[in-house]
């Protein structure tokens, strides 16, 4: 994700409202705490002016003494639950956003991916989401207690002198102005800065899925540099934030420093005129001297506020990619399920309008069940045939049908949930063998995995690891071998029972052993499912039903390994060269 991009979309406080309204209730609950709290610091300075109007007149001072230890117990008891009870109603906010902001994520279209940096994605569902926490709290009961008790003292000011209070305003608003030149900084800083997070955990995630090559080419430094630099880079920018909010709660101070100077020369005046009394000077003054705290508050919760909303954005960028719809998991197919039948009808298809095409009209039938391999040089288009299967991509021009309907026409979990995918790298997840086997069908029987692991010749593997399936496989699966991972991802995809497998074989050569085992394997699963094939290797492509020969995003030929061999001169280059041997 271009981290300046910028979409237009709703204003920033809107979505603020929408994250915090399911907690409106509870927020409210704080606020009015937090005011309570602070209406009961009030009333101390008065029970301790009638503490002294007693002791001074030798009265009784008990039910003062009791009513100021009730006041500090009853201060401290409700502004904990107050502060509590916030802290919570923030952290539910930051829940409601990771919970959205994650399950968008696994909703995202393949094609969203290919343009995103998976570390700054990261960063935005656990950085920028921590910073709504401080935004719920500060900015918006900020702004609430602190404008309240401010339009309160104003209306009293207004009552005590509507002319001081014009001076005072008058203060107030260069200060204002003033602010409104500094709050955008403190925004664009504060994006800049969590921008440089996501450009860091871009990197670490880039490093750390690829360490050993790191280490491998020497890289430790250079890349090193690279984190560095984005950590310093967030580091200037929140400074700059730092100094900006620095600024503006500086610029508030000396706002009230400097009415509280004027009124005083204006009011002295006005006294020396006759036009005020000294009463109504000092009660005002005192007002002056009121209003620097909300002041302050609300100051605070606008720089805050710039913080959360350069977050929000950044969380809104993320939302607004390209997704699949929301919905529910389709069941898998029965035990005994009819394979399916694929067929591509001069599909048309590019990665992005600004690639050259792929597929240039690619045209070729397979019917249920049996083993179809897809062979071709490199870049002929062979992986871009199953990502359009599963529709990772919808092709530009032409169909794709399963059994004879348009996959336009299908309801994405029910298409997929038909189908068994074995990418080239043969992912492992990290945790255990057996939740690795399990992850496309959570429910199968011990007897299917069982079976599963005897049709993938894992069984002796798993036999001989002291865990047995607990076995943890490590990071992507290091702990197991390249064969191995690669029969793990097929046996995961059978235990979907798919009607349809596909398997792109990984292009790094297996031993003998491997290789026969995963033969056989392919071999047994395609007697009763219908199996396309990425193949690398010639054990496949002899015990294949048919071979479909791409190239430069074509189908140039179709046949039996026999067929082609004698018939196009291609195929019998890449079963010269490519496959290591000609004919079996
Ligand atoms: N996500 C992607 N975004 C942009 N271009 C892509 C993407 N995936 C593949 N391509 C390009 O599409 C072309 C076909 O890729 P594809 O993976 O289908 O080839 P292939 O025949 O499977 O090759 P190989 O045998 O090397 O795996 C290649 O030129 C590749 O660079």
């Amino acid at each position: 994700m271009g981290t300046t991009e910028t979409t237009p979309g709703p204003p920033t406080w809107r979505l603020l409202l929408d994250y915090v309204r399911p907690h409106r209730w509870t927020l409210l609950a704080g606020a009015l705490l937090s005011l309570l709290t602070g209406v009961t610091g009030l009333l101390l300075p008065l029970v301790a002016r009638e503490l002294i109007e007693d002791l001074s007149h030798d009265r009784t001072i008990t039910w003062a003494l009791v009513a100021m230890s009730g006041l500090v117990i009853a201060n401290a008891a409700i502004g904990g639950l107050g502060s509590y009870v916030l802290r919570r109603t923030a952290e539910s906010v930051v829940l409601g956003a990771r919970r959205s902001l994650s399950s968008y994520l696994l909703r995202l279209r393949i094609t969203a991916v290919d343009r995103t940096e998976p570390g700054d994605l990261m960063a935005r569902i656990t950085s920028d989401t921590t910073l709504l926490r401080e935004v719920t709290t500060d900015s918006l009961v900020g702004l609430g207690t602190g404008g309240l008790t401010l339009v309160a003292t104003v209306v009293l000011m207004a009552l005590v002198d509507p002319v001081l209070l014009g001076v005072t305003l008058a203060v107030i608003l260069a200060a204002g102005t003033v602010l409104g030149v500094i709050v955008p900084r403190i925004n664009r800083a504060s994006r800049q800065a969590q921008d440089a997070v996501g450009v860091m955990g871009a990197s670490l995630e880039r490093i750390l899925g690829a360490l050993r090559t790191v280490k491998a080419s020497g890289a430790e430094h250079r890349e090193e540099r690279t984190l560095h630099a984005a950590a310093e880079e967030s580091w200037r920018q929140s400074v700059r934030a730092a100094k900006w909010s620095a600024a503006a709660g500086n610029t508030a101070g000396l706002a009230m420093q400097i009415a509280f100077i004027t009124v005083l020369a204006a009011g002295g005046a006005r006294v020396a005129t006759g036009a005020i009394g000294v009463g109504t000077l000092v009660a005002f003054l005192l007002y002056v001297f009121y209003l620097m705290s909300p002041i302050q508050q609300v100051v605070g919760a606008i720089t805050q506020y710039q913080t959360g909303a350069a977050a929000l954005a950044r969380i809104q960028e993320a939302l607004r990619l390209p997704a699949e719809p929301a919905a529910p998991a389709a069941p898998l197919p029965a035990a005994g399920a009819e394979p399916a039948a694929v067929a591509f009808t001069d599909v048309r298809f590019r990665y992005a309008d600004d690639l050259p095409y792929v597929h240039h009209g690619v045209s070729f039938e397979v019917p249920a069940r049996g083993l179809t391999a897809f062979v071709g040089p490199s870049g002929a288009g062979k992986t871009t045939v199953f990502s359009l299967i599963e529709r990772f991509y919808d092709p530009e021009s032409g169909v794709v049908t399963l059994d004879g309907r348009d996959l336009a026409e299908w309801e994405l979990p029910q298409l997929r949930s038909a189908i068994g995918y074995v990418e080239q790298d043969a992912p492992v997840l990290s945790g255990s063998l057996r939740e690795n086997l399990l992850l496309g069908n959570p429910d199968a029987a011990e007897d299917a995995v069982t079976r599963v692991l005897k049709t993938t010749r894992l069984d002796g593997l798993v036999a001989r690891l002291p865990a047995g399936l607990e076995t943890l496989v490590g990071h992507r699966g290091t702990k197991l071998s390249g064969g191995e991972r690669q029969r793990v991802a097929i046996a995961r995809a059978l235990l979907r029972r798919p009607r349809l497998l596909l398997l792109d074989e990984a292009t790094s050569q297996l031993d003998a052993v491997n290789e026969a085992a995963l033969r056989d394997t392919v071999a047994d699963v395609a007697r009763t499912t219908t199996v396309l094939v990425v193949a690398h290797r010639l054990s496949t492509v002899t015990t294949a039903d048919r071979i479909v020969v791409m190239d430069a995003g074509r189908v140039r030929a179709v046949g039996t390994h026999r067929e082609l061999v004698a018939g196009d001169p291609l195929y019998a280059e890449l079963a010269a060269t490519q496959f290591l041997a000609t004919a079996e």
